[in-house]
């Protein structure tokens, strides 16, 4: 497979760049009043309005040429045949298995994961039930009152950002906590809230050997037995998430109160596998199930749509424009929902890790951007933060703005508030203010015309900020699984056409492996390695202040 800027289908996109760059979306929209209409499709309870783009549909045909040029349909239908897709670490991509409510049997080297799948669903069901029913208790038979997930990364961002997101739907009487970071005031402030006796803690690891999360795991079983002083308790107060058993019973974790994953499902799509447990003992396992039925639908969808009607593939598309066609270099997620806050940070891992490569699934060396930076806040606070920047700054910055109709705190006076601005954002970027406006409008408001000329240019915006507006009813579990999966192909689609593989995540290897030379060499007080200059003098320095 050649480099996709390689190919014809790419040098046509780059002469019609070349035409588009002057195009605004100002008049496309005036030449055409059906532009919004049919530019905007229904998904799962999502209504994705992708009209404010400086697209049209040669631009749409073209970017669609290049999803055929690099085989996409073929890659999404072996991601669902169960074939190794991840072909550095030889593994299958099946986190679409784990929501296939549909039972349809996905083989993996013609096994059928689907009854492994359901047995852990129903694990996770029981569990549940235990708990919310108090037939779980701790070790002096008090029921749970907190459940504490400890993990990082893709064991952590997932389900504290759903458990967030669906607050208006947690069980009363269970409250649920996470602890990832290795820094001791994580777990420090977390567990200074809590009773022993009533906690539980799930260790959620992949692997079961990440640094963070077994340091805190191992801290906060030190916490317990100091409290209840008897190693049995451990049994009662531990349950595991993990592909790793043998690990699991080494940390002395009932292999009973174990719940497994599978090497298919990636650390940062895991929140639907047993990862997933935190968020089904905050709000019941029934809607745990609704946010898998959500995701399904997105499932389907990207399998059988044609490419031109494939809403992730059309996101993904609109994003490699940006991307390797305007020179943008971040995409901003920009949720008008308070308990999506964590959105943008779970989607840096989400996009982050799996489009931040610089080599094809062949190792080629590309030359071309592939994953830009994802970063947001929700609004309002966001704009009156960086929004200055998206609007009059010298970079293009694409976003995403998403929004409930309706809040779980509706008031007359609140919501509307809130919409009007982030409809009104989108607005703005795309339209802009004239120069001539600008002036026209302080002349209006009664100022001299020297100090109006003066200060139109400050005033003035070139508009022309492509968004896509992500609207639903309200944030239910249904919807928010819909929205996950949607922002979950179309991460997959843009790194086909990049060509890298999505699924594995070497660059976070270094910096652990150096990690643990130097810790050695915090611990022995001696810098016995290589090091730069730097390095060797911040570790002699930090030695040295520690020591004294
Ligand atoms: O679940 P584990 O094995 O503890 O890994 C945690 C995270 O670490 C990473 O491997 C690297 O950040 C992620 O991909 C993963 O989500």
């Amino acid at each position: 497979m050649p480099l996709v800027n390689r190919t014809p289908q790419w040098a046509a996109l780059e002469r019609h760049w070349d035409r588009m760059r002057a195009v605004s979306m100002r008049d496309l929209f005036a030449a055409d009043p059906q532009r919004a209409q049919s530019m905007t499709r229904e998904l799962a309870g999502l209504r994705i309005d992708f009209s404010k783009h400086r697209v049209t549909a040669e631009t749409l045909e073209l970017l669609l040429a290049v999803a055929h040029a690099v085989e996409l349909p073929a890659w999404i239908e072996r991601m669902f045949a169960g074939e190794r897709i991840n072909t550095t670490e030889h593994r299958a991509v099946l986190h679409v298995a784990l929501r296939n409510r549909s039972q349809r049997p996905i083989r993996v080297d013609g096994e059928d994961v689907m009854p492994q799948v359901e047995a852990v669903l129903a694990q996770m069901r029981d569990f549940v039930g235990r708990v919310h029913e108090g037939q779980w208790r701790g070790f002096t038979g008090e029921p749970i009152r907190d459940v504490v997930n400890i993990g990082i990364g893709g064991s952590n961002l997932g389900p504290k950002m759903v458990c967030e997101a669906l607050t208006p739907y947690h069980r009363p009487g269970l409250r649920v906590h996470f602890v990832s970071n290795v820094d001791a005031t994580h777990i420090t402030e977390t567990l200074k809230t809590l009773d022993p006796a009533r906690t539980l803690f799930v260790v959620a690891s992949k692997t079961f050997t990440t640094q963070e999360t077994m340091t805190n795991a191992r801290t906060a079983r030190r916490w317990l037995l100091e409290a209840l002083g008897d190693p049995a308790a451990v049994a009662d107060h531990f349950v595991a998430v993990s592909t790793n058993a043998p690990a699991v019973a080494e940390f002395g974790i009932d292999p009973a109160n174990m719940f497994v994953f599978w090497d298919w499902v990636g650390g940062r799509y895991s929140l639907w596998s047993a990862i997933g447990l935190p968020i089904a003992l905050a709000v019941g396992f029934e809607r745990f199930a609704e946010l898998l039925n959500g995701a399904h639908a997105v499932d389907k969808h990207v399998r059988t749509a044609p490419l031109a009607e494939n809403l992730p593939v059309i996101l993904g598309l609109l994003g490699v424009w940006y991307t390797n066609f305007a020179d943008a270099h971040s995409h901003a997620v920009l949720p008008y929902d308070q308990y999506l806050k964590s959105f943008p940070a779970y989607l840096q891992q989400g996009d982050m890790e799996s489009n931040g490569k610089h080599v094809t699934r062949d190792g080629v060396v590309v030359d071309y951007q592939t994953g830009p930076v994802i970063w947001g806040e929700p609004g309002t606070d966001g704009q009156h933060a960086f929004y200055q920047l998206i609007h009059q700054g010298t970079r293009l910055i694409p976003a995403d703005f998403i929004v409930p109709i309706h809040s779980h705190n509706e008031t007359d006076d609140h919501h509307p508030k809130l919409l009007a601005n982030c409809l009104a954002q989108t607005e703005a970027l795309m339209r802009g203010r004239t120069l001539a406006e600008a002036r026209a409008e302080l002349l209006a408001a009664g100022m001299d015309p020297a100090r109006a000329e003066a200060l139109a240019p400050h005033r003035q915006f070139d508009g022309n900020r492509p968004t896509t507006t992500i609207l639903m009813e309200r944030l239910t579990p249904e919807t928010l699984g819909a929205l996950i999966a949607l922002y979950e192909h179309r991460i997959f689609c843009q790194g086909l056409v990049w060509g890298v593989n999505s699924f594995d995540q070497w660059g976070v290897e270094l910096g652990k492996q150096l990690a643990g030379v130097i810790l050695d060499e915090l611990k022995a007080g001696a810098v016995a390695a290589e090091h730069d200059g730097s390095t060797r003098a911040l570790i002699e320095h930090v030695v040295h202040h520690r020591r004294a």
